[in-house]
């Protein structure tokens, strides 16, 4: 029997949905698993991989996207890729493996497709979880999905709001350590003494007031992750504390004697430039080298604009009344021309705050802020430079621009500007054409 004959059984025993895929895109097998995340009834033995996955009539190359097989063609070499595919739940994220299959004389016979199904975050709206499906988004995404089964130190850079804890969840949940505690520790918000106690715990009469042992962060962490988000706030006092738990994973309480072990996998977030709180002498370079061995950048709502509707739609839904939530035209129009400086956090606020005012009706341009009502107005008007400018001036430069344009002859345009041509004339005379 040939290799081919075998193909299913082999596929079966893989433990994620699989196909092999020959060089012209065709899916020439495929496993159960597959088929039941792509199937739509009709059999899918022969047809295109992009028109099962992706409802495209050519690949996916030339619909804009990188396509693994193509890569893998080209390189010879395995590639991964993470890509936004229609199942039969609907769209999902799914990371895609491509091999090169060769027979025992070297010959290629097909590419080994092995996919696995993103579950940290969604392309659509959904109860919780990080939503998105934005090139940047989906960027992103994909070093998540790299960095979280290891053990490595991850960063994560971010402005405020963009959703850092939730991608710290998100790393912790793709790890081998998500059914052990992730324990979060808000660094801006710790005055400087109780750091070491929060973080270390502490004896009995270690200090007034420590009526009895207590416990800290790092050993509630013990197995799981720790998260220090806004790391960038620790006083340089304290790093060096923070330095040396990471360095040797042992730390002592407050009042005790015996150093004790932590098995944690370490992920901090700041919204601060850290390499350069490092370069102006704010943010140990030691420390942030042990930190920052895999960071990565969150997009701002800014750079990810295609998903705001799909997070206005997603957020409405997590809000108490959101789910039957709509927005008007205007109001949704006054919020794509917004900045975000607060991102999706402020995005957020500003749809909760306009779903009480909307008393569960429709949300219109009245429910926003004002100065999301007043973008949208101002909009209209032109824009007024900041000095008033000479009334002589500006017509100077408005006519030079006219003449230079018109397709008018001087009488048309006299006539057009409700002045007689003698005047028109004069004030052209003036001017340096
Ligand atoms: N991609 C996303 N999809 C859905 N909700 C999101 C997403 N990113 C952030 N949010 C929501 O936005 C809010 C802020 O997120 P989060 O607290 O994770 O941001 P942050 O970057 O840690 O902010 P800060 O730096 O201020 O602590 C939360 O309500 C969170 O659920």
């Amino acid at each position: 029997m040939s290799l081919t004959a075998h193909l299913p059984a082999l596929l079966e025993a893989l433990n994620a949905p699989a196909a092999i895929l020959s060089s012209d895109y065709r899916l020439l097998a495929t496993n159960q698993a597959y088929q039941r995340l792509y199937g739509d009834g009709k059999p899918l033995s022969g047809r295109h991989c992009y028109e099962v996955s992706h409802g495209y009539q050519q690949p996916c190359d030339q619909a804009g996207e990188a396509c693994p097989l193509k890569l893998c063609r080209e390189t010879g070499r395995q590639q991964r890729l993470l890509h936004q595919h229609q199942t039969a739940t609907g769209e999902e994220h799914v990371d895609i493996e491509m091999s090169p299959l060769y027979d025992g004389n070297g010959q290629l016979i097909g590419y080994l497709e092995r996919l696995h199904q993103v579950r940290e975050a969604h392309p659509q709206a959904q109860a919780q979880g990080l939503i998105g499906q934005s090139p940047a988004f989906n960027q992103m995404l994909s070093w998540v999905r790299r960095a979280a089964p290891s053990e490595i130190s991850v960063l994560l850079l971010g402005e405020t709001g963009t959703g850092k804890e939730l991608v710290a969840r998100a790393l912790h949940q793709g790890s081998p350590r998500a059914s052990q505690p992730f324990v979060t520790v808000e660094c801006s918000g710790l005055p400087e003494t109780l750091f070491e106690s929060e973080l270390f715990g502490h004896e009995k009469g270690a200090f007034t007031g420590a009526l009895g042992r207590k416990e800290g962060l790092v050993a509630a962490a013990h197995g799981g992750t720790l998260f220090l988000d806004e790391i960038g706030e620790i006083p340089l006092s304290q790093q060096v504390k923070l330095l040396r738990l990471i360095e040797t994973k042992t730390y002592r309480s407050l009042g005790g004697i015996t150093a004790q072990y932590a098995d944690f996998r370490l992920i901090c977030a700041t919204h601060r430039d850290l390499a350069a709180q490092v370069r102006a002498g704010a943010f140990r370079a030691d420390l942030y080298y042990r930190i920052a061995a895999f960071p990565i950048e969150l997009p701002s709502l800014a750079e990810r604009r295609e998903d705001l509707p799909l997070l206005i739609q997603a957020l409405l839904q997590r809000l108490p009344n959101g789910k039957q939530a709509q927005l008007s035209a205007a109001a949704l129009a006054a919020l794509a021309d917004y900045a975000f400086p607060g991102n999706i956090r402020e995005l957020r606020n500003l749809l909760e705050r306009a779903l009480l005012l909307a008393d569960g009706g429709e949300i219109d341009l009245p429910h926003l802020p004002l100065d999301l009502q007043r973008g949208c107005t101002d909009k209209a008007q032109p824009l007024l430079p900041h000095q008033p400018v000479p009334l002589k001036e500006l017509e100077a430069h408005y006519l030079a621009r006219l003449v230079k344009q018109t397709s008018l002859d001087r009488a048309a345009l006299a006539q057009a500007l409700g002045i007689s041509e003698r005047t028109l004339y004069r004030k052209l005379k003036g001017l340096k054409l």
